[in-house]
């Protein structure tokens, strides 16, 4: 048992808002994106990586955004609705916008970056109007991911989508996903990133997420219990403080302090932890697990998705994480 309250009655398990883009993947490992010539093409972006993690792991999941009215943003519709995912709150863009190219570069299993194109992207055209109140209502859970606070009207739409999942008892979770692109000033994203934040159930973030978000309100913080007990003043249930390779911290509102499994791997990337963990952790949650299993739940899937080339394409099934688990032991005494 977790401290969330779902109601099973409805149709939708998960909704996730914002950022429908392109990851293009290097082929070349270890070798800088300056030697780089070829890449793979992924559907990307952080909320869309973990709809497709809800997805697999069987969960009825829809989505809120838009795309590009281009050949990319028609290929993200078809991997979307491949993926079972519904798309009726997927809109096709007809402003000009692009859509959002991630190019990851691989220099080593663990320093890895990501290049990103981000101007005039379709997903921050997301109006106040595409967000459909039924819609919320009918699910039992959102996902916001910070980057959708980037910029106008997305910033808005988002803010709208809270306001109706508050009105009807949606359990929000919110992924800070801190991305360097579009925000103007540090006071811009301190401002955004904290009215989000009081408005949500579950806060997900990595350390240094967290310390851009504190930047201007609790400066020089490093203290993870400090951190979460803000939240709870707020509408905060649980909040988890992620830190890499080193594992996961939670902290409920009931007072709990729960240090998450990790499961060490060598990773072929770094990136696509912070989504697959997302995914699967959320998913233990709405399962009714205790927190501990939901995050240990999280990091089975990240350390599968770290070792694989892709974040979408790799999102594993349940029985593809409890087989690693229960095998972690054992491949790691052949190792
Ligand atoms: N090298 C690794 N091996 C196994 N698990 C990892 C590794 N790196 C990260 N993880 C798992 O993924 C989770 C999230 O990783 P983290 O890097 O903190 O997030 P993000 O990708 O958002 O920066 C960690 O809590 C851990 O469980
Ligand atoms: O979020 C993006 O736009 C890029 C992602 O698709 C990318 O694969 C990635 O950075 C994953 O992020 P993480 O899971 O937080 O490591």
């Amino acid at each position: 048992m977790n401290n969330l309250k779902f109601d099973n009655q409805r149709l939708i398990d998960f909704i996730a808002i914002g950022r429908l883009c392109i990851d293009l993947n290097a082929n070349e490992i270890n070798r800088p994106m300056e030697e780089t010539l070829t890449f793979t093409k992924y559907l990307g972006g952080s909320p869309a990586n973990i709809a497709i993690a809800m997805s697999k792991l069987g969960m009825n999941t829809g989505f809120i955004g838009r795309v590009a009215d281009d050949q990319m943003g028609r290929y993200i519709v078809d991997y979307l609705k491949k993926s079972n995912i519904d798309i009726s709150n997927v809109i096709t863009d007809k402003s000009g916008s692009v859509t959002g190219l991630a190019f990851t570069e691989i220099k080593s299993p663990t320093d890895c970056s990501i290049l990103m194109y981000r101007d005039n992207v379709a997903d921050l055209k997301l109006q106040p109007t595409d967000v459909n109140e039924e819609y919320i209502k009918n699910a039992k859970a959102i996902l916001v991911s910070g980057t959708a606070l980037a910029a106008s009207p997305s910033r808005e739409a988002v803010f709208l989508a809270l306001d109706y999942a508050r009105k009807h008892n949606t359990v929000v979770f919110f992924d800070i996903d801190y991305r360097p692109y579009t925000w103007k000033s540090v006071e811009e994203i301190s401002v955004y990133y904290n009215l989000v934040a009081e408005k949500c159930d579950v806060i997900v973030g990595t350390r240094e997420e967290f310390d851009m978000m504190e930047m201007l309100t609790m400066k020089g913080n490093k203290d993870d219990h400090a951190t979460a007990q803000k939240w709870f003043n707020f509408n905060a249930k649980i909040v988890v403080i992620k830190h890499g390779k080193e594992g996961s911290i939670a902290y409920t509102k009931k007072g709990e302090e729960i240090v998450g499994d990790v499961f060490p791997v060598t990773p072929l990337k770094t990136f696509g932890a912070g989504d697959s963990y997302a995914g699967a952790f959320i998913y233990g949650l709405m399962q009714g697990w205790d927190i501990g299993e939901a995050m240990k739940f999280g990091a089975g899937s990240a350390a599968i998705v770290v070792s694989s080339h892709s974040c979408s394409d790799a999102m594993p099934t349940t029985t593809q994480i409890e087989e690693f688990i229960l095998n972690y032991g054992k491949y790691k005494a052949i190792e």
